[in-house]
């Protein structure tokens, strides 16, 4: 079967990468992934200056899945830049930087500086990063968004997409495609990030399991799988002109096919990596293609968005 995928000018031998997050805050675990099975690579949200992040434990994994109050631990947007600056391009796995500022400002002085670089990795904006003081998080702010979004396509005239917070909402999902789809150099979209501020407890323990926020933090695995899927195919549908990337409680080649089916362009694996390994990809590869031969289809676009409904 043929696993490979052509969008946004990019060839990838396959959909498969990292989510923003994992094995990706040092070159070392960067490397990890581009040497990897991985059809691509991209770097852990960063901000202008490096970040220690929150006292651990900030992350627990369970058997449903993960939850993480990591605090944007990062090595300095100029650790990426860098990084970005020397990467292999011509050997075929694109990079995608992942940005998060901790306002608008640091984001707009990262993307100029990308910007003035020239170089061939493509953002990917985290909109989960913070809003001003006693706001939501800038992705449940669709005011905030739509400004945001402006003044970033003011400074950042290339090709880039944002990762997106799940929506629980059939109204949520209309108000912030109407946002995203009056950006024509916003060419995908990553659904999703954590459910945020879930709570998971230890019972011998009788205690939280992670130290920041009195135990509350993003959820991941399989606990989003259905929310992803959602957002995944509302989005599919909401933004014709952009590309959708799915992320979210991908374990096997099962939900990676999920995920296509629902209309993702390429797929990312996030508590599944963190737990197993680069071995994931190599697995979660094999397991489509066998699921592939099983159905009978040859390549990705013969299922891809093509979910049906009763
Ligand atoms: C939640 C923020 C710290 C504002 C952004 C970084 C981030 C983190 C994190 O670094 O805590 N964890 C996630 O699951 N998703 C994220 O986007």
């Amino acid at each position: 079967v043929d696993l490979s995928v052509s969008w946004l000018g990019l060839a990838m031998a396959n959909p498969l990468y990292n989510a923003s997050g994992v094995m990706c805050r040092s070159v070392a675990e960067l490397e990890q992934v581009r040497t990897s099975a991985a059809g691509a690579v991209i770097t852990k949200s960063c901000t202008p200056q490096p970040r220690v992040g929150n006292p651990e434990p900030r992350y627990c994994a369970t058997p449903l899945g993960s939850i993480n109050s990591m605090g944007l631990p990062n090595a300095g947007y100029p650790y990426y830049r860098d990084y970005a600056r020397s990467y292999p391009y011509a050997a075929g796995k694109p990079l995608f930087l992942s940005l998060s500022g901790m306002t608008l400002d640091e984001n707009l002085d990262m993307l100029r500086d990308l910007a003035a670089a020239e170089l061939l990795c493509l953002p990917e904006v985290n909109l989960s990063c913070p809003n001003l003081p006693g706001k939501p998080q800038l992705g449940y702010d669709f005011q905030a968004c739509s400004e945001a979004l402006t003044q970033i396509t003011r400074v950042y005239q290339g090709p880039f997409g944002v990762k997106l917070p799940p929506y629980f909402d059939q109204v949520h999902f209309a108000q912030m495609a109407a946002v995203l789809n009056a950006f024509p150099g916003l060419r995908f979209v990553t659904c999703i990030n954590s459910i945020g501020n879930g709570l998971v407890i230890d019972v011998e323990r009788e205690s939280v399991v992670i130290k920041p926020k009195d135990g509350l933090g993003g959820l991941g695995g399989s606990y989003v799988l259905p929310t992803a899927l959602a957002n995944v195919r509302e989005f599919y549908r909401l933004l014709p002109d952009k590309h959708v990337v799915g992320c979210g409680g991908i374990n096997s080649g099962r939900e990676a096919f999920m995920h296509i089916l629902a209309g993702a362009t390429v797929v990312q694996i996030g508590s599944c990596l963190y737990e197993e390994g680069e071995g994931a990809f190599a697995r979660i590869l094999d397991e489509l293609s066998a699921l592939m031969v099983q159905k009978g289809y040859q390549r990705l676009d013969d299922f891809r968005g093509k979910l049906k409904t009763l």
